[in-house]
């Protein structure tokens, strides 16, 4: 069996030390490079769309034979109908988590989802996308604040901690990046060769 390169775009280490957890069990079936390229991101509410465009540009750098992956994390606020969504790496960068947070204070539902879009261009022209999806609300940073927003982001099915208490196992098998990589693993399995 040959073993086939797979590059996955992205600048952002956290991101890729998860990713690479993930697929670990197909690691056998093709090779993971990482790029570290900064590819734009274009404004837009549709995070399918800026996964494509992430995507599309990755493909023209890397050429047409390079099968290749981008993804686009998103945080949601239910009360905000899809903002901050695409635009919260600039929140976390420019306000910080406590103003994130404070930004709720006056609304009742706290509600938030997690949402990873993958695009994979496949090497021979055709363009894929998978989405993850996990709920959960806003709360006050509890633990480690070394990866985004993970300190704020408390899903429903993780009996009340936060992704930056938990385990990084039990992140991957409940998160956003988890169910979104399980379909694009799924897909390799089947689709791919
Ligand atoms: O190079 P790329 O892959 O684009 O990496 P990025 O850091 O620019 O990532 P995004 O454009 O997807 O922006 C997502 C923001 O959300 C953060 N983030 C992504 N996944 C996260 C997760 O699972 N938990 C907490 N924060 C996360 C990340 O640090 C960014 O600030
Ligand atoms: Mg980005």
């Amino acid at each position: 069996m040959s073993v086939k390169d797979i590059v996955f775009v992205t600048g952002n280490a956290n991101k890729l030390k998860e990713v690479k957890m993930i697929l670990s069990s197909e690691s056998s079936k093709f090779n993971l490079i990482n790029e570290p390229l900064d590819l734009e991101e274009i404004q837009d509410i549709d995070l399918e769309s800026i996964a494509m465009a992430k995507c599309k540009q990755a493909a023209n750098i890397l050429g047409p034979n390079t099968p290749v992956f981008v993804e686009d994390t998103a945080l949601v606020f239910d009360e905000f109908n899809g903002l901050p969504g695409a635009y919260i790496k600039w929140f976390v960068k420019s306000m910080g988590l406590a103003k994130i947070v404070k930004m709720l204070d006056s609304f009742e539902n706290k509600s938030a989802k997690a949402i990873t879009t993958i695009a994979f261009a496949d090497g021979k022209g055709g363009f894929h996308i998978f989405q993850g999806i996990t709920e959960g609300k806003i709360v006050d940073s509890r633990g480690p604040t070394t990866f985004g927003w993970d300190s704020i982001f408390e899903p429903n099915e993780a009996s009340g901690k936060t992704y930056a208490e938990m385990e990084k196992v039990d992140k991957n098998e409940i998160s956003q990046r988890g169910r979104a990589f399980a379909k694009l693993k799924g897909f390799l399995a089947t689709e791919f060769n």
